[in-house]
């Protein structure tokens, strides 16, 4: 997106969250609308064609009884618009009627047939219910014009709130549709504008940056009623919904895949507890450049970048760090105050902290220098992580060796950093001295394949630490054998946890990390 300026804040009135709910029973349902109330939401949709034999007059009064613990939206959706309801549409009309008349805050009706509900309501629509008139498309999300021209046929209609539901196939979808709130706020028309499917997640949280009137969510994991939609708990808990305004930065995991990243909670969590004004979020994408292209806007201030955009992610920036330049791979994009994107890697700042503090941990050592000075430093690998490690490695002055499967690439490393290349086999032998430094930065090990391990328990003993990059599971069979033979071990989560505080600092334009709190979080936090 061109950069959507997001709305002036005095313009604005805070997105609800409305739990959509798909019960199977209206007893059922009434119960989830108090369920979705604990949980924090501000609203329910109620998609009465769900449930099971639904008859109105028996069932509406049940789900609409006062006290309500939420107002409600009731939904009856036709099977033509992706709903369960087969039949014509005046009985359809008369359910919407009633619940209307037994007090429903709002009533959504679709923008195909809203002409004819209106002929059928002549008036009788009560004052205090608002009219919902909706627009989805389930395959793709429309240009702008076409957009915003569907806007103005919904107001047409004298819909009370516009609401359009398309589908992304890209990430970049979102932003045509950000564009549209940003020109609803504008002329203040009341929209909820969403883009579904989990490439479309972004814009279920964000529309409350750029003024969406109310955004969608489930219950739970599993009670979904559209692809992709988040649940009210992390909408409120972990994306922080009530903080983000049109001053929010936004900041995220680009990658794929990254719905898994550890990095979404603890950096939102982190966010809050300092009071940084920004949100972390999962940008689910396959084309690096189009995405960075797409949202270039100065509030994107930040991205980390994971599987499989670190190589070309160097080719994006305007600035590099010289030792990510060397890499040849970053983890960290800033966007500075002049639009510049500046590259970092974490990834090498983090494993090399972690190998130098569990060494300072162990024995007094002079501080100005590294503990790795000198050190034989053996990598395992010759990959992105393999190259970050051993150029961490020996920027702190270690004799660095790689061995790797295919020798041909250790060779081709330990020449491009200024080493010494081993066969797996010469490995398992290999104890020119004692005190040497071992570092998987292979991904052996790794969940599911927990069975792996780089190198055997014999030649483990020739070691005094033994690093492993894999974090999932924190401790793998490397490390589990080492610390077995007595050596002293330091895992991937330790890594992780130190490149996140450097990627905050970064993300937050240099507030002090939350190292406590993250490392926490890290540790503990199984996502
Ligand atoms: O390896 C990692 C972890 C990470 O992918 C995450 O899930 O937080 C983020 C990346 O930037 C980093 O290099």
């Amino acid at each position: 997106m061109a950069a959507a300026a997001a709305p002036a804040p005095a313009a604005r009135r805070g997105t609800l969250v409305c739990a959509s709910l798909m019960a199977r029973s209206s007893r059922e349902m009434a119960a989830e609308v108090a369920a979705a109330a604990a949980l924090g939401a501000d609203a329910a949709e109620l998609q009465v064609g769900c449930i099971n034999g639904f008859q109105p007059r028996r069932d509406l009064p049940v789900l609409l009884a006062q006290p309500r613990p939420l107002p409600v939206i009731v939904t009856y959706r036709p099977k033509w618009e992706g709903g369960q309801y087969e039949g014509e549409d005046e009985p359809r009309f008369e359910v919407l009627l009633l619940a209307m008349e037994l007090g429903a805050e709002y009533v959504d009706i679709e923008l195909k047939v809203a002409d004819k509900f209106l002929n059928f309501l002549s008036g009788r629509k009560p004052e205090a219910c608002k009219l919902i008139v909706s627009f989805h498309n389930y395959e793709y999300t429309p240009s702008v014009d076409e957009l915003l021209s569907l806007v103005d046929q919904i107001q047409a209609t004298g819909a009370d709130i516009v609401k359009i539901a398309t589908s992304a196939t890209e990430i970049d979808d979102v932003s045509r549709m950000f564009q549209v709130l940003v020109h609803c706020q504008a002329k203040q028309v009341p929209i909820i504008g969403l883009v579904m499917k989990e490439r479309g997640f972004i814009s279920q949280v964000l529309c409350a940056k750029y003024g969406g009137y109310l955004t969608f969510a489930s219950l739970e994991k599993g009670k979904e009623s559209a692809p992709g939609q988040p649940t009210v708990a992390d909408l409120i808990n972990k994306y922080n919904i009530r903080q983000i305004g049109p001053d929010t930065k936004v900041i995220g995991i680009i990658g794929n895949p990254v719905s898994h990243s550890k990095s979404l909670t603890v950096q939102n969590k982190a966010f809050r507890s300092v009071g940084f004004n920004g949100v972390f979020l999962p940008f689910l994408s396959d084309d690096l450049v189009k995405f960075l292209k797409t949202f270039s806007s100065p509030e994107y201030v930040g991205f980390s970048c994971t599987m499989p955009h670190k190589e070309t992610a160097v080719r994006c920036c305007d600035y590099l760090d010289p030792i990510a330049r060397d890499i040849g791979a970053i983890n960290t994009i800033v966007r500075r105050p002049d639009g510049k994107l500046a590259g970092y890697n974490t990834d090498y700042t983090g494993a090399i902290s972690a190998i130098e503090d569990a060494i300072r941990a162990s024995q007094p050592i002079d501080p100005t220098t590294s503990p790795l000075a000198r050190r034989l430093f053996v990598v395992i690998g010759a990959g992105g992580a393999a190259k970050a490690v051993a150029y961490g490695a020996k920027e702190k002055g270690a004799r660095v060796v790689i061995a790797n499967r295919t020798f041909a690439r250790a060779q081709e490393l330990a020449r491009l950093i200024g080493g010494t290349a081993l066969t797996m086999a010469e490995l398992e032998s290999y104890h020119p001295e004692d005190g040497m430094i071992l570092a998987n930065a292979t991904s052996v090990g790794m969940y599911p394949n927990v069975n792996g391990t780089p190198l055997s328990k014999e030649a483990l003993g020739n070691y005094s630490i033994v690093f492993d990059a894999v974090f999932v599971p924190k401790e793998t069979r490397l490390l589990r054998e080492a610390a077995e033979c007595g050596i002293k071990v330091v895992n991937g989560l330790e890594m992780l946890a130190r490149l996140v505080v450097v990627q905050f600092e970064f993300f937050t334009g240099g507030m002090p990390a939350p190292q406590r709190l993250i490392r926490d979080a890290i540790m503990t936090n199984t996502q």
